[in-house]
């Protein structure tokens, strides 16, 4: 009909609405929330030959190629694990197989200080998204690319994610910090669960902004600790090949 478009042929495999990509993208991509870390990341990790490919929605994205000499795309996720869970879906129907989050934390684990970096080896699911799309309340995320950030990184362990950043009950840091998580994000758990649906191999690395005692790092230092999040993990992806 005219002034429509095909509906997804396959429920779960959409045709891309919310990026526009204008080139093709790289199998593998690196998921920052923040758009003006996919921008930084971009003028270092990627080549003269890098572009912008996507602004629509504000979900900035580059593609271009990596110190390694393979094409790497970074795309911003925004915030949340809704838009994330929406970013990683169309990202799947665009052929990526291998991602990255790079992105910043709040600390659970008083032992771990500002601007460091923490490699998700597991991500507990306290989001709505990851449980409305089926995933688990525990998800192990991918063993060669956890081992490749694992090597970078100071901290490896369990991350937890929820759908707050403004929390309005301590009682649930609580729980996670018993249950041994080290740090509390908004998206890794969403992008875990569509990871799994598509067979991506997926890992996260997170960058500390907030302590367990309430301190946060100053704008500056904070992204300088995300793009160390974000050096990390193009490493990951040539180390992990
Ligand atoms: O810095 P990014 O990657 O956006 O990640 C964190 O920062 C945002 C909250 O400040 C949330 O998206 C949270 O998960
Ligand atoms: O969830 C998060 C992530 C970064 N910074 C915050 O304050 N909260």
């Amino acid at each position: 009909m005219p002034g429509t478009i095909s509906s997804p042929a396959v429920p779960g495999d959409p045709q891309p609405v919310h990026l526009r990509p204008t080139t093709a993208l790289a199998p593998r991509v690196l998921l920052p929330g923040d758009p003006g870390r996919a921008l930084a990341l971009a003028q270092v990790v990627l080549g003269d030959d890098r572009r912008m490919f996507n602004h629509h929605r504000g979900l900035w994205g580059y593609t271009g190629t990596a110190h390694d000499g393979a094409p790497l795309t970074i795309q911003s996720t925004g915030m949340g694990g809704p838009s994330a869970a929406i970013v990683l879906e169309e990202l799947a129907a665009l052929g990526v197989r291998r991602a990255v989050r790079v992105g910043t934390a709040e600390a659970l684990d008083a032992a771990l200080a500002p601007g460091d970096l923490v490699a998700a080896a597991a991500v507990l699911a306290a989001d709505g998204t990851s449980r409305a799309l089926g995933g688990p309340e525990r998800a192990e995320l991918d063993a060669a690319l956890t081992g490749a950030l694992a090597g970078a990184v100071r901290h490896t362990g369990l991350v937890v994610s929820s759908d707050l950043v403004y929390a309005v009950d301590a009682a649930p840091a609580r729980a996670w910090r018993a249950a041994g998580a080290l740090a509390r994000d908004l998206e890794t758990a969403a992008l875990a669960a569509v990871a799994a649906r598509h067979g991506i191999a997926f890992g996260s690395v997170v960058a500390i902004v907030l302590d367990a005692a309430g301190t946060r790092l100053d704008d500056e230092r904070a992204t300088a600790a995300g793009e160390a999040a974000g050096e990390a993990g193009a490493a990951a992806l040539t180390a992990a090949g």
